[in-house]
């Protein structure tokens, strides 16, 4: 494990993102506080709608209308609370400072430029000395990723397949060095084997380059492999999070318990494997009050119907659930 004192943390505080929907602005992350610790890899995993996305969107200010950081903060170290920044400052952060692959980045090439020539618009926009170098820089990583760098800058999008573009996307969040690199699904167009490559030198360059990384995943499984540790979303909370072995080992929050039953290749046994009941909530349909898990949970108590579980963290596990225990207080000896 990398922990490389150059390696920003990143602190998200209390963060509050809505959607305006016919039925009024309802949360799609509530109240979410996450550390990434410097110089590691961060895995969020959680159903379609857990709000990961809108997670991943805020580390970077960009959460578009009709979306809206209602409260919180992102605090990374030598940048601030990023949720501040606006205009050119934030213009300059994304990309140099904070690197990204977001979900829609299959599409999100300009159709009539190459990809060469989009890497060198990137490189201007944000100062790039020597273009050279990042030309250079770029088709190495191209070709890490077991592509023809020079072919695929001489390319435009629609001659590249969905994979290709996917590691496209890859390329461009890491080629500007940026420290923080959040990556959204970069790896779901791939077929198992290449995608396993592709999480592999993500891994490398992560150490190489002393990165504090966020990979936002489907697949609890692939991100197993290269994360340090998991964050767990369910109806926009982090529900579980901690070190990746820990979570994966000795799950505390039931969901983190049937997320890991439903996958053969974590439950040891394919016999075994038994998908979760039920459907995660939308926004709206999720409850107001109490625990937004409960009527998917198979230990859900009457105090889960009222009051939503606070976050407590023990043993370097942050965990939000009534029924998961916490450790008996330490009694201190009275000496009289
Ligand atoms: N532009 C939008 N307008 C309205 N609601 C939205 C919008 N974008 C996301 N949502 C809602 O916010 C919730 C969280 O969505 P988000 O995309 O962050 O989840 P996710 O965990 O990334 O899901 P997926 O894995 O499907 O991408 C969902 O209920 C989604 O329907």
């Amino acid at each position: 494990m990398t922990r490389d004192s150059a390696a920003p943390e990143v602190r998200v505080r209390d963060l509050t993102v809505v959607y305006k929907t016919p039925a009024g602005e309802l949360p799609a992350v509530s109240g979410v506080s996450l550390t990434l610790t410097p110089g590691t890899i961060t895995g969020v995993v959680g159903e379609s709608g857990s709000g990961k996305s809108t997670l991943a969107l805020s580390l970077l200010n960009a959460v578009q209308p009709p979306g809206r950081i209602a409260a919180g903060s992102v605090e990374i170290d030598g940048l601030g609370d990023v949720l501040h920044l606006g205009g050119e400052d934030l213009r300059r952060t994304r990309g140099r400072k904070v690197g990204y692959v977001f979900q829609a980045a299959q599409s999100s090439l300009n159709p009539l430029k190459t990809v060469g020539k989009q890497l060198l618009d990137l490189g201007r926009s944000h100062d790039v000395a020597d273009l050279r170098a990042l030309v250079a820089d770029a088709k190495a990583l191209l070709a890490r990723m077991g592509l023809d760098g020079a072919r695929v800058l001489d390319s435009h999008q629609h001659e590249l397949s969905g994979g290709m573009r996917q590691r496209v996307g890859i390329m461009l969040a890491l080629v500007l060095n940026a420290q923080v690199v959040v990556l959204d699904e970069p790896t779901t167009a791939l077929d198992m084997i290449t995608q396993a490559t592709i999480l592999r030198i993500i891994r490398e360059v992560h150490e190489e380059r002393a990165l504090t990384t966020l990979v936002i995943t489907h697949d609890v499984g692939a991100v197993a492999e290269v994360a340090d540790d998991l964050a767990v979303m369910y109806g926009g909370r982090v529900v579980e999070h901690g070190p990746i072995a820990e979570v994966l080992g000795t799950p505390r929050h039931p969901y983190t318990q049937g997320l890991i039953r439903a996958i053969p290749r974590l439950s040891g046994d394919i016999s075994l494997a038994r998908a979760l009941p039920g459907r995660p909530p939308t926004l709206g349909t999720l409850p107001v009050a109490g625990c937004v898990f409960r009527e998917r949970c198979d230990k859900r108590m009457e105090i889960c119907e009222t009051v939503e579980p606070e976050t407590v963290t023990y043993d370097g596990r942050t965990v939000a659930c009534h029924a998961a225990g916490r450790p008996a207080p330490v009694k201190r000896r009275e000496y009289a």
